[in-house]
């Protein structure tokens, strides 16, 4: 292993399973790799179909008890949980940043990031209410009540391997549910690391599982399992639909964060000062890998060379490097298939006639130089897939109703940002965008107390926020008879 941590027993390589760290039945591992040099941090063990199983047999048995605490009782266990998250950061840093290859400071905000939404989970178990509806019959009473669903499914990616999971196990810990999480097989560690905390904090065995390793026998497992009452995914559209469909055999329920494809709009009017530094915040973030990236950027005639001239000198200043060096601003991308992905939409946006500006000799490997692509047109692959990639397509407009038809021309609706300051313009552009969230003067969209969540092919429900609660649970109705004699 080459991570030096403070605490080096964080790094675990084994199954979370019933409180228990566990090999596969089967012995076999597979490679956590640094994306910035390839080499090997960790082996991790193998599970498949046994483990799964297992996994989901010890949340049932959690359950129980974990159900029946007070929502005081798992409120304090979850913010015992944050405190040692806050305590142990730098060791959870280094590890994310070993695996997934985001500069530490961003490494870091990822797990204040992530940590926050535990601390606010744990605030809203104790604002879990119910209601009471006027009765119909004479002599009932109606009671609406809420309760956990049961055993939940968490399914995460790589990009940001300790905050989407933070994002799932907290408001369902908090709801009372028990889980069984498969983190990212490029990102295991942070996922592991989280686990070993929750142990730590006295959550008890069985309420959070982690396995990970053969991906499809989990998944076929998780999805087919009747134990399993709900699964919530952040990833890919294509693996969302997958496991939607997969779900259905059991009607679970699901919650989806899927891909998005955000437009970036900026008006004649805008300050483009703001909107540069909100689009460098948008499209650079983690190397332009996260869902809600800026992905096609529009820019209105009478402000475009203006823009234009100031986006390139911003971009020349982002310094691309290891995600441990100092100064570094963009690591490597994911891993060989993420950058050949990137460099062959870039190659097919050039084909098609784009100028293609990068600040510096696109540099090897995993890494991609900060890209600026003028002259684009909505044939181009760039339109139409999520990036992924530092990589910023750039359209000139000339009428609100066209950037609005451009913007809306997608399947997907996640995130959207414009900038502009006539209020007209601002509430007529806010509600014609088909899209979950939407940044008005500003990058940055994200946090504990704001609804995450898309619409169309992005996906369905939202996280964060007091509506992310509801999500993970069930509502009862009670009528009850008999009352007024
Ligand atoms: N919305 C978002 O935040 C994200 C969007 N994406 C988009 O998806 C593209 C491809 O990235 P990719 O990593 O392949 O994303 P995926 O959707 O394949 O992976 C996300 C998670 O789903 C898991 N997974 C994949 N297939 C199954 C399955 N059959 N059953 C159960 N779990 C499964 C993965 O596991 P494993 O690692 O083992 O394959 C991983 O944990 C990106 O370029 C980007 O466009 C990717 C990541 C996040
Ligand atoms: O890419 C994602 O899935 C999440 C983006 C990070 C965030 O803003 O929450």
């Amino acid at each position: 292993m080459s991570l030096d941590l403070k605490d080096n027993t964080l790094l675990k390589t084994h199954a979370l399973i019933d409180g228990q760290w566990v090999k596969s039945s089967d012995q076999t591992t597979f490679e956590v790799l640094n994306p910035s040099d390839g080499k090997i941090i960790a082996n991790v063990y193998s599970s498949g179909t046994l483990e799964t199983s297992n996994a989901i047999n010890s949340a049932e048995l959690a359950l129980k008890s974990w159900r029946k605490l007070t929502a005081k009782q798992r409120s304090s266990l979850l913010m015992k949980w944050y405190d040692l998250i806050a305590e142990n950061i730098e060791d959870l840093t280094q590890i994310l940043t070993a695996e997934q290859g985001k500069p530490l400071a961003e490494a870091r905000g990822e797990i204040k990031y992530g940590a926050n939404y535990i601390k606010w989970f744990a605030e809203e178990a104790k604002r879990i209410y119910g209601d009471t509806i006027p009765h119909t019959l004479p002599g009932t009473r109606i009671l609406v009540t809420k309760q956990p669903i049961g055993v939940v499914a968490c399914i995460t990616p790589w990009n940001f391997p300790n905050a989407m999971l933070a994002r799932k196990i907290a408001p369902a810990l908090a709801a009372g549910n028990t889980v069984v999480c498969k983190p990212a097989n490029e990102t295991p560690l942070s996922a592991l690391a989280l686990g070993e905390l929750a142990h730590r904090a006295g959550i008890p065995a069985g309420v959070i599982n982690i396995v990970c390793g053969k991906t499809t026998e989990i998944g076929e497992e998780l999805t087919s399992n009747p134990i399993v009452r709900k699964l919530t995914f952040t990833g890919s559209t294509a693996v969302g639909k997958k496991l939607t469909a997969d779900s259905a055999r059991t009607m679970k329920r699901t919650s989806m964060e899927l891909g998005g494809n955000a437009p970036f709009i900026i008006f004649n009017d805008a300050d483009v000062n703001d909107a540069i530094a909100g689009l460098m915040i948008s499209k650079f973030r983690n190397a332009g890998q996260t869902c809600v990236c800026a992905n096609r950027i529009f820019v209105q005639s009478g402000i475009y060379d203006q823009f234009v001239k100031a986006v390139k000198i911003a971009i020349s200043k982002l310094k691309v490097g290891d995600g441990t060096e100092a100064g570094t601003q963009i690591g490597p991308l994911i891993n060989e298939r993420a950058s050949k992905n990137v460099r062959a939409l870039i190659l097919d946006a050039h084909k098609k006639g784009a100028d293609v500006l990068t600040a510096e000799e696109s540099p090897t490997g995993n890494f991609i130089a900060p890209t600026l692509l003028l002259n684009t047109s909505d044939d181009m692959r760039v339109f139409k897939e999520e990036i992924f990639g530092p990589v910023a397509p750039i359209i000139k407009f000339e009428t609100e109703e066209e950037v609005i038809r451009a913007a809306n021309n997608t399947p997907v609706g996640l995130a959207a940002y414009f900038y502009a300051r006539d209020i007209g313009l601002i509430w007529r552009v806010s509600e014609a965008l088909d899209f979950g969230m939407v940044g008005v003067n500003t990058g940055t969209i994200s946090d504990e107390m704001i609804p995450f969540g898309g619409m169309k092919e992005s996906g369905q429900g939202r996280e964060g926020s007091r509506y992310g609660l509801d999500d993970y649970l069930e509502m009862k109705s009670l009528t009850i008879g008999g009352i007024d004699k």
